[in-house]
């Protein structure tokens, strides 16, 4: 069972995200763009531990960002709480798809609070505005175990 978009919206607004009416969606809650960045250098994953790595943030040229074909890593504007007997998962914007782009991205843990990022993929230059939506998350029932308490925990506030 999914939560409806208002008890989603919610959940975001209990982690202090200010809402807009057009981020209310019936079935979640529109995330907006923050900041893009390219990566500048090979990241790691081992066994054990893992390396995020160097990016350079890019910059709007005028009023939005120009961006050609190629993987970037967003930032999302809002802070995120995923709700104890929650999962959250976040998918792209129709839009972004009818315009041959799309967000990679992965599971949202109950206990989860930050700024979250997911990868940007341009299939075909767009201009995208900062602030503009480009995602919805949902929320929906989960059991589990313990919360996450990673090292992404508090990112970005
Ligand atoms: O697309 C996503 C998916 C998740 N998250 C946030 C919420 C999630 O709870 C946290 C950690 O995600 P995950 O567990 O997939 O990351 P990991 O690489 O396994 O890190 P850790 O070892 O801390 O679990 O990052 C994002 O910012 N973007």
């Amino acid at each position: 069972m999914f939560d409806s978009g208002a008890a989603v919206a919610a959940a975001l607004e209990a982690a202090g995200a200010d809402l807009d009416d057009a981020q209310r969606q019936p079935n979640g809650v529109d995330l907006t763009l923050d900041a893009v960045f390219a990566q500048t250098e090979p990241g790691r994953l081992g066994r054990d531990g893992k390396r995020v790595a160097e990016r350079r943030e890019l910059e709007p040229r005028g009023d939005c960002y120009r961006l050609e074909r190629g993987s970037y890593v967003v930032r999302y504007g809002e802070p995120v709480r995923i709700p104890e007997e929650r999962i959250g998962f976040v998918l792209p914007r129709s839009t972004l798809l009818r315009n041959a782009c799309t967000l990679d991205t992965a599971v949202w843990d109950a206990g989860y609070e930050g700024v979250g990022e997911g990868r940007l993929d341009i299939g075909h230059p767009i201009e995208i505005e900062p602030g503009a939506r480009i995602a919805q998350l949902v929320l929906a029932e989960a059991d589990h175990e313990g919360t996450y308490d990673g090292a992404y925990q508090r990112e970005n506030l």
